[in-house]
């Protein structure tokens, strides 16, 4: 018989419109940064408001189409009727609403990367100014209430294997993953973010997005468990027979309702307004609801992590810079002049 205790999911504070609690940051120092960080650290997530623009985040919902219209091969934004499976299949992973099979590098995804007041965000959360930011992708929930076979899947996954993560003894198998990435394929950034080592070293690992949109429950969008990052050892422990269903180093575990029901009845939609960014602890059970609205919803993804870890030696960095430098180039961007000095660093350009 199991002697574990029973996970309590927590309750979120929310405001008069639905939307979950947030926190503006002035800057790293703030004393609501402190706030936010203890609400991150009791929650598992925390929502920054006014991270982005409201033109910041048109633009980018321009440049999310332009991406969604070169996959497609011709212009759909102006005509819902086009936004049809077939066409749909060439923009990325249909079922989980990602545009971009490995991560994206156009100007504006890039530009958004070194937006100072998501560095803030970050820096708050992790404790540090000293970052650097990874490259991802787009999320885009086409509008589902008209045309229900559009709709995503509703999933919880983790970015990182429960199993190695509370069996490894150490972060060597991070250190080894992590030093073999050559940063000549696109889905080496995403390896890139699901290492979060082991828990006896315990790292805090952060993930976020920006909604680009105002995000209602009804549209769909990032779900979690609440606290459950806290829980994520034992609970891993209690369902080893889970395991079997994956490969032994995966990195990437999406687990379906039928094994776990009371973690999908314990999620949580993050509603949230345009420009605000969600920020999460790697370990919280995590994924996206369907959109069930007439209204698509938008996003961009990200992680920040800290420059100096361990597993940055100067070999990684030096292929990682020369990396982004192509594809800056790319994206015709010059980092003399187009990325300000916060973006250099959190390029990993200068330090
Ligand atoms: O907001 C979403 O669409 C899901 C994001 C997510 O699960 C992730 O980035 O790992």
């Amino acid at each position: 018989m199991s002697t574990s205790s029973q996970f309590q999911p927590l309750v979120i504070p929310r405001d008069s419109d639905g939307f979950v609690k947030s926190f503006t940051l002035s800057n790293y120092n703030c004393p609501t940064a402190s706030t936010a960080r203890a609400f991150f650290q009791e929650y598992g997530f925390v929502v920054i408001a006014n991270v982005y623009t409201p033109e910041q985040c048109n633009d980018t919902i321009s440049d999310i189409w332009n991406v969604i219209e070169s996959f497609v091969g011709k212009p759909v934004q102006n005509n819902e009727q086009l936004w049809n499976q077939k066409l749909w299949t060439r923009t990325g992973i249909i079922e989980e609403g990602i545009i971009g099979g490995g991560s994206l590098w156009t100007r504006q995804i890039l530009l958004n990367r070194q937006t100072p007041a998501l560095h803030t965000a970050f820096a708050s959360v992790l404790g540090t100014e000293n970052i650097l930011v990874n490259q991802d992708r787009y999320g885009m929930f086409r509008p589902t209430k008209e045309h229900p076979e559009r709709s995503t899947m509703t999933n919880l996954h983790l970015d990182m294997n429960p199993w190695l993560y509370i069996d490894q003894e150490d972060n060597s198998e991070q250190l080894k993953v992590l030093g073999e990435l050559n940063y000549d394929s696109d889905d080496d950034w995403i390896t890139e973010n699901n290492e979060p080592g082991c828990s006896k070293v315990g790292e805090l690992h952060v993930q976020g997005l920006v909604n680009l949109a105002d995000n209602l429950e009804e549209d769909g969008g990032f779900w979690l468990v609440p606290g459950f990052h806290k829980y994520l050892t034992q609970w891993a422990d209690d369902h080893r027979h889970l395991s079997k269903l994956y490969g032994h180093f995966d990195q990437f575990i999406m687990i379906d309702r039928e094994y776990i029901p009371e973690l999908y009845d314990a999620a949580c939609h993050i509603s949230s307004r345009a420009g605000s960014a969600i920020l999460w602890d790697q370990r919280t059970m995590h994924g996206s609801r369907a959109n069930r609205s007439v209204r698509p919803r938008y996003a961009q993804f990200f992680k920040m992590f800290p420059a100096d870890h361990p597993a940055m030696t100067p070999e990684r960095a030096e292929k990682r810079r020369k990396a982004i430098i192509t594809k800056l180039q790319a994206g015709n961007i010059d980092p003399a002049t187009d990325l300000t000095p916060l973006g250099r660093k959190l390029f990993g350009l200068s330090t």
